[in-house]
């Protein structure tokens, strides 16, 4: 694993060792109703907008994009909801991403769309925190344990994204109770991106849905630039595309998350 997302994980580590498990609230009951991702995806689908989980990204390892105060953040996933995207992830890892819970509280109060929690969970205790609909389980970082986490979301409320980059973790994820699967296009060896990983990942789940009567939402992570990326996304099988940096690269938010949304007619 790549020197930086090591460092992320030990911070994580230390902070739920500081901080937690008191400091979090018990989670027993869903505090508030969850927003149907899934529906929100296919309804896009329905009216011809390319569905787009816009991220609210505020750095990443060795790139800063913006300073991300919790208004900025709620402002930024409003134009996102306005520009037609499907549902907004935030970052909440608050070293190299410079995210922060309350970055997710005030976005989810703001708009109306689910919004995906984007984070490093390794450990139990940060399934009691509160604020998103969906959360993300990264197949690599759990191993075996990702089916006990993928079951503990569920029970706490939430809609889990598992997210993977290879076979194996593929492997992996379908074994679990996920009806979302994220594959990652960036290499979380060398943090090099290709969209080929989509192209190779998307039809194996697409053949294991046939052959066992599943069906899995496929979602196309990570290096996205341009609406022709997506496009060969989509076509490779994707029904969503998640997009951070080329939104907060952006001098428009909302004109950049249309130009993605309205991109192309993929149906
Ligand atoms: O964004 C990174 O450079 C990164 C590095 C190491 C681990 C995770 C990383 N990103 C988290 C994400 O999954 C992305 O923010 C998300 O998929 C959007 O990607 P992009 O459109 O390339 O910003």
């Amino acid at each position: 694993m790549h020197d930086s997302i090591l460092h992320i994980l030990n911070t994580t580590k230390t902070r739920i060792q500081t901080f937690g498990p008191d400091a979090y609230k018990k989670r027993s009951q869903p505090q508030f109703r969850k927003r149907d991702f899934i529906a929100a995806v296919a309804a896009a689908q329905a009216e011809g907008r390319v569905p787009v989980i816009a991220e609210v990204k505020p750095a990443s390892p060795g790139k800063s994009f913006r300073e991300v105060p919790p208004s900025v953040a709620a402002d930024l996933a409003l134009e996102m909801e306005e520009a037609g995207a499907v549902a907004i992830s935030v970052l909440t890892e608050p070293g190299v991403f410079r995210g922060s819970l309350e970055n997710l509280k005030e976005v989810r109060k703001t708009v109306c769309l689910p919004v995906l929690r984007k984070d490093f969970i390794i450990d139990r205790v940060q399934l009691e925190e509160e604020g998103s609909d969906l959360v993300l389980l990264i197949a690599g970082i759990l191993g075996k344990e990702l089916g006990a986490f993928v079951e503990l979301a569920i029970e706490k409320g939430f809609e889990p994204l598992v997210e993977v980059h290879s076979r194996e973790e593929l492997e992996l994820a379908l074994e679990t109770d996920t009806k979302i699967i994220g594959v990652n296009n960036r290499n979380f060896e060398t943090l090099k991106i290709d969209l080929a990983t989509t192209e190779e990942l998307a039809p194996l789940i697409r053949e294991y849905d046939l052959e066992h009567g599943t069906s899995h939402l496929i979602i196309s992570e990570s290096g996205m630039n341009s609406p022709s990326d997506v496009r060969r996304l989509m076509l490779a099988g994707a029904d969503a595309v998640l997009i951070g940096s080329a939104l907060m690269e952006s001098d428009s938010v909302f004109d950049k998350t249309k130009e993605f949304v309205q991109g192309f007619c993929w149906r």
